[in-house]
């Protein structure tokens, strides 16, 4: 089965962090993950998150570390989840796909029902 591509980013406002949840009509339906999506022919990662976090969330950020990628295999697609940390820097919150959010401190965030791809993502991120 093909591997799909996909970045997303931790994105920090300050010491919180912003988790999105899936619409319930999107795969993983109601399932919290960090913004993002599949990279493009001819793009990079970073111009890929940035896209992403831009056409989803319509904010811009400002990416700082790479961390491990994550691969997947979900019953019916199979992902590389390549995670990265961000900084908000500007732009209005607007949510145009998915159905909620929270900026949420460490505890909180454990405590979302998590896209199991993000798992490993997530325990990497707070370790540090
Ligand atoms: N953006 C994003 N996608 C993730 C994460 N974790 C995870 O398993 N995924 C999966 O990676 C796939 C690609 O993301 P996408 O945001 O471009 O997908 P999409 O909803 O447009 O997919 P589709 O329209 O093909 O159903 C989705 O199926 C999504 O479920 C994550 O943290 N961020």
């Amino acid at each position: 089965m093909k591997t799909i591509p996909v970045t997303c980013a931790i994105i920090q406002f300050g010491s919180k962090v912003l988790a999105i949840q899936r619409s319930e009509t999107m795969k993983l339906p109601l399932k919290w993950e960090f913004a993002g999506g599949k990279i493009e022919p001819g793009e990079s990662e970073i111009e890929c998150v940035k896209r992403e976090i831009f056409e989803e969330l319509n904010i811009h950020i400002e990416v700082k570390e790479r961390l491990n990628p994550v691969i997947h295999q979900y019953p019916d697609f199979k992902i590389k989840l390549i995670p990265f940390t961000a900084d908000y820097v500007s732009g209005e919150l607007k949510l145009k796909e998915h159905s909620d959010y929270v900026l949420a401190n460490k505890q909180e965030l454990i405590n979302l029902d998590w896209a199991e791809a993000d798992l490993p993502i997530l325990k990497e991120y707070l370790k540090a």
